[in-house]
């Protein structure tokens, strides 16, 4: 199927979610995430939830990776070139809302892609080869291209990944593991 199709489809869907179901599926996925081996991960990046695309809250893994000593980065986006400039979320980050109602760090300590060992990447639907349908800005095919060949991107989505994408394109980068809830 398209993107564009997909996007639709997959805006609605999460949009027909009630609180109760996104609580029970957050749950079965914070579960998985709380098991992932993060031996090897210094610094993990994490979306600040866009509570008006009702996006799992990631609050609670944020607390998960501090608990474990990891440093935590966020980022700030700018629309005008769909680019994303990374930051150190520490206990005391000042969040605030950008006009698009996305969370955003202020005053912090800009971190570069080459200090990220681990992503966990939005997306509204992925495939089984691991590509990603998001909101289509290509804010993260930009930034995870800017990324260390070794860094692991995990997607994160409340919904099953489906056959195959069909329009994938030079830009996309495939994930290395997506989270959805399972049984
Ligand atoms: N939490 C979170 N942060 C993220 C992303 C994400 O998916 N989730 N993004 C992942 O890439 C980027 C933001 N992508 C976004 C793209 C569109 C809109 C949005 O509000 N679109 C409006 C139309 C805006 C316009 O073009 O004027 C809409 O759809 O109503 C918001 C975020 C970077 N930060
Ligand atoms: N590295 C890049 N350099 C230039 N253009 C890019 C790059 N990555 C993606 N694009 C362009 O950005 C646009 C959006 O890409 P796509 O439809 O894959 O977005 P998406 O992955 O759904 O969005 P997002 O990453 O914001 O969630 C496309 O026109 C694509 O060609």
């Amino acid at each position: 199927m398209l993107k564009s199709d997909l996007r639709k489809i997959y805006k609605q869907k999460r949009n027909d979610l009630t609180f109760e179901e996104i609580k029970c599926l957050q749950e079965n996925i914070y579960a998985q995430v709380y098991d992932l081996d993060i031996s090897e991960i210094q610094t993990v990046h994490l979306f600040l939830t866009l509570v008006k695309f009702k996006e799992i809250d990631t609050n609670p893994i944020i607390n998960y990776f501090r608990s474990q000593n990891k440093k935590i980065v966020v980022s700030k986006s700018d629309f005008k070139n769909s680019s994303l400039t990374h930051f150190y979320l520490e206990k005391d980050t000042e969040i605030e809302l950008n006009k698009y109602g996305i969370p955003e760090p202020v005053n912090a300590v800009q971190v570069s892609e080459s200090n990220i060992d681990l992503i966990f990447v939005p997306l509204l639907i992925s495939d089984e080869r691991y590509y990603r349908v998001g909101y289509g800005k290509g804010f993260y095919d930009r930034f995870l291209a800017n990324c260390r060949e070794d860094c692991k991107k995990i997607g994160l989505n409340f919904f099953k990944p489906i056959f195959k994408i069909s329009d994938v394109n030079e830009f996309d980068i495939a994930l290395d593991e997506v989270i959805y809830p399972k049984l």
